[in-house]
């Protein structure tokens, strides 16, 4: 009889936690239990999707669930997390999925998460750049970094919802209102930037794109996005047409198609940091002060306290001096528009 009701009472928490009529009632459905270990019996960190049920959004909560490096999956978004979490905590890795909707449960989507990850926001549609979206996005990832900075004020942020080159300066100003600033542990995801530029110059070089490894810094669209092809490694050299080719494609290919791949492989880094991994090196869209402005995208050490340390430039060759004055006039832009939005 008791094995009987034990196997009821377990039956009956699961089914609460993954009805979606659950989802509506602003409380939270919690698996106590495995508030600290995954089911596997792993420990590891616990990671929030805010727009989890996007087009970004629900392969990376895919990639996520895989990682071994997560005990505690968050699903959070305005509509459909219900379905993203049901059909997600169906595989059987270790990580626990638990599903939030609506602003009424941001706040128990995010106590007590070790990393957040903002796909959240509105994507382009073909002829809009990346500054077109500011005008939705921008009031999105506000509110959620109100609640990043009330609910889990120490955890690292990603942030992927565009324009980057602005939200970023927002989320950073959210953070200093609220007292909670810390530069290291928030990091604008331009991975995706670094995924393309190795395929694209594996295809050129015609070898592995593994083998590859080159930096992009500035920022995260148009001409702020710079390759610098003079550092790639194994160390290549380019024709002037090559150059101007490579360049191009990697500024402009998020009009080609866009992945949560990278976002996953950022996500992935910054836990291995979080760890304690020693040599955790990726690019990312930062406070620095490597140029002249407040941001700037260059590889950064990524450790237990997130941006542990930037990288300098390293020399750039004329191409890439000139390519970085224009990255620099429009970055200056966006940047103050982000700052702009909070402070007046
Ligand atoms: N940094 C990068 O490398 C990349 C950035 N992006 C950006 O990521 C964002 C998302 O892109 P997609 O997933 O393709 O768009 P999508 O429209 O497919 O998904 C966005 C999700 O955000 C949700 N959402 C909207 N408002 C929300 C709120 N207040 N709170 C929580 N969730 C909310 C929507 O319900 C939707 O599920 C876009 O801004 C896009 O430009 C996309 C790809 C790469
Ligand atoms: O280009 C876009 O709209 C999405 C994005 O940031 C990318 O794919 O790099």
């Amino acid at each position: 009889m008791e094995a009987h009701a034990g196997a009821n009472q377990r039956i009956a928490r699961i089914s609460a936690h993954l009805n979606p009529s659950n989802f509506k009632e602003g409380g939270d459905v919690v698996l106590k239990r495995e508030e600290c270990r995954a089911k596997g019996g792993a420990p590891g960190f616990k990671v929030a999707i805010l727009g989890a049920a996007g087009g970004i959004g629900q392969p990376l909560a895919l990639l996520m669930k895989i990682n071994p490096l997560v005990s505690v999956l968050h699903l959070y978004d305005v509509v459909n997390s219900p379905g993203v979490t049901a059909d997600v905590s169906h595989m059987d890795t270790g990580a626990v999925v638990r599903g939030f909707l609506g602003q009424a449960q941001l706040e128990s989507a995010l106590t007590g998460v070790d990393l957040v990850v903002i796909p959240a926001g509105v994507p382009r549609k073909p002829g809009m750049t990346r500054d077109d979206l500011f005008k939705i996005n921008a009031g999105i990832v506000r509110t959620l970094c109100e609640g990043v900075a009330k609910s889990c004020p120490s955890a690292i942020v990603n942030l992927i919802s565009n324009p980057v080159n602005s939200t970023v300066p927002i989320a950073a100003e959210v953070f200093k209102k609220a007292g909670i600033y810390d530069p290291k542990r928030l990091l604008g995801v331009t991975t995706l930037d670094v995924v393309r530029a190795n395929t694209f110059v594996a295809e050129v070089l015609g070898v592995d794109p593994r083998e590859v490894d080159v930096p992009v810094v500035g920022g995260h669209a148009g001409v702020t996005i710079l390759p610098l092809l003079s550092q790639v490694k194994p160390p290549s050299s380019f024709s002037a047409e090559e150059t101007e080719y490579l360049t191009n494609r990697i500024q402009n290919g998020g009009t080609e198609v866009v992945e949560a791949y990278a976002a996953a492989k950022f996500a992935n880094a910054c836990l291995r940091g979080l760890k304690g991994e020693a040599g955790v090196v990726e690019c990312a869209f930062v406070d620095s002060q490597v140029t002249e402005l407040p941001f700037f995208a260059t590889k950064v050490r990524l450790g237990r306290g997130g941006a542990e340390e930037i990288h300098q430039l390293g020399p750039l060759n004329e191409y890439e001096r000139i390519g970085l004055e224009k990255a620099k006039r429009e970055l200056a832009e966006s940047i103050q528009k982000g700052i702009d939005f909070i402070k007046k």
